[in-house]
């Protein structure tokens, strides 16, 4: 089961990205009262950097207990583990350094010095998961998606000019890989070559996914991924929540979207 994709608009990368935010601290703190504790699925990239910054400048952050959240994240470029590249050290410095986090539910994937390669990395990340989701299960048997996953209640994603999401790129093994939670990829085509990541597969077991998308570059992504492209050549296509698919774009990623998809009389269309 999956959600069709709902589409909101927002005037400027500043707006979208305080949108997200605000959007992020309501569902943490509704999960929270639900069920305590929460999970979230963190991306690298600009606007979903900006989107983490604009969490801690608002006000509203607080009433998250965020001692209470589980981080992951969607992807990671394999490097050394303080390199200012990484995903986890941007969202560090931009966000997890600033609040009241618990360590022990910070889970970044390995670096290259603790592993050989971004397959050894690759394989740890699933060991891990599939830790957290037997804990999970013995603890509250929350009803998971996929056994070998945590329940994942919103996973963030950016989209690069060619459509990839998280390091999964057009038409290369990882987006066709298929019965695994993680892949190492080697030759990726954006700097640097070699990421893990979360497959598609493993994505669209999140409740919610939200595509977080700014700029005129990654208009053509957007219009293809909305008008139903195939996921091999358009990796954003693909990716879907079981609850709720959401993009939430700027105006200059937004102008190539399909026809139907546009009402700026709502806030989201789909
Ligand atoms: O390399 C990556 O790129 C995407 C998109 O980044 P952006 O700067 O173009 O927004 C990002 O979502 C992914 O996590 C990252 O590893």
């Amino acid at each position: 089961m999956s959600a069709e994709p709902k589409v909101s608009i927002h005037p400027s990368p500043t707006s979208l990205a305080a949108a997200v935010a605000a959007r992020l601290i309501t569902r943490l703190v509704d999960v929270q009262s639900d069920r305590g504790t929460a999970t979230v699925v963190l991306t690298g990239g600009s606007i979903g950097t900006a989107a983490l910054q604009a969490v801690v400048e608002s006000p509203a952050h607080t009433a998250v207990d965020w001692a209470n959240v589980h981080f992951w994240w969607g992807d990671e470029r394999f490097l050394r583990a303080e390199d200012p590249d990484r995903n986890a050290v941007q969202a560090r410095s931009a966000f997890l350094d600033r609040i009241a986090v618990d360590p022990v539910k910070i889970h970044e994937f390995g670096s290259k010095d603790e592993f050989p390669d971004e397959d050894a990395a690759a394989a740890d990340y699933a060991r891990q998961l599939a830790e957290a989701a037997r804990a999970e299960a013995e603890a509250d048997g929350v009803g998971q998606v996929d056994p070998r996953l945590p329940r994942f209640d919103v996973l963030l994603l950016g989209v690069g000019p060619d459509a990839h999401v998280a390091s999964l790129f057009p038409e290369l093994a990882g987006i066709r890989t298929k019965g695994e939670t993680t892949v190492g990829v080697a030759d990726a085509p954006k700097p640097p070559p070699q990421r893990v990541s979360l497959t598609l597969e493993a994505i669209n077991t999140a409740q919610e996914v939200w595509l977080s998308v700014s700029g005129s570059d990654k208009a053509g992504a957007v219009g293809l991924a909305l008008a139903g492209a195939g996921h091999v050549q358009v990796p954003a296509a693909g990716a879907r929540g079981v609850r709720k698919t959401l993009w939430l774009i700027d105006q200059d990623a937004a102008q190539k979207l399909p026809g139907r998809l546009i009402d700026h009389d709502d806030e989201e269309t789909g």
